[in-house]
């Protein structure tokens, strides 16, 4: 039986990372929880790109573009949509998931989906970098995985 499995080194991957600003009182968190996971697991700092969008609903196509251009192993979508102050927010999060998997299907490249949904502050709080832990940093982690998975298929 031949298994594949991504291990978990990141050294010479080349990563995008897109991150809204829109609350980025916790964008920045998830942002730095990335950051944090591709370092610690060898990622060089010159093989990291980051780029801002203004919302979730414009991380596909920014997602699309890196993927397409050729110079990265996989990609990372940081977002944050809270429903209590989001009038749109099935919308905002349907699109952001739909247009992050379509990037990554039509590019053939990994795009991690790291957009953090919720209820409330208190949810979003949890999810980046309190007792539910860091989403980006997850995200990273399923990107260093899925780039060295694909290598191998
Ligand atoms: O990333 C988010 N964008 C949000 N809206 C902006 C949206 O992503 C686009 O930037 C905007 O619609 C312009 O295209 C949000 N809310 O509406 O509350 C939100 O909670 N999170």
């Amino acid at each position: 039986v031949k298994v594949l499995e991504g291990m978990l080194n990141a050294q010479g991957l080349r990563f995008g990372i897109v991150v809204s600003r829109f609350n980025e009182f916790f964008t920045s968190k998830l942002l730095g929880g990335a950051l944090d996971a591709l370092h610690r697991h060898g990622a060089s700092e010159d093989d990291i790109t980051v780029a801002w969008v203004p919302g979730a609903f414009e991380l596909p196509l920014v997602s699309k573009k890196m993927a397409e251009s050729g110079k990265y192993d996989a990609i990372i979508a940081l977002g944050t949509v809270i429903r209590g102050s989001t009038t749109h927010y099935d919308y905002v999060c349907n699109e952001a998931a739909k247009g992050i998997a379509q990037a990554s299907m039509a590019t053939g490249v990994p795009v991690s989906f790291s957009v953090v949904t919720t209820e409330n502050l208190d949810q979003a709080i949890e999810r980046s970098g309190t007792k539910a832990g860091n989403k980006g940093a997850d995200g990273a982690m399923t990107a260093i995985e899925m780039a060295n998975l694909l290598r191998q298929i």
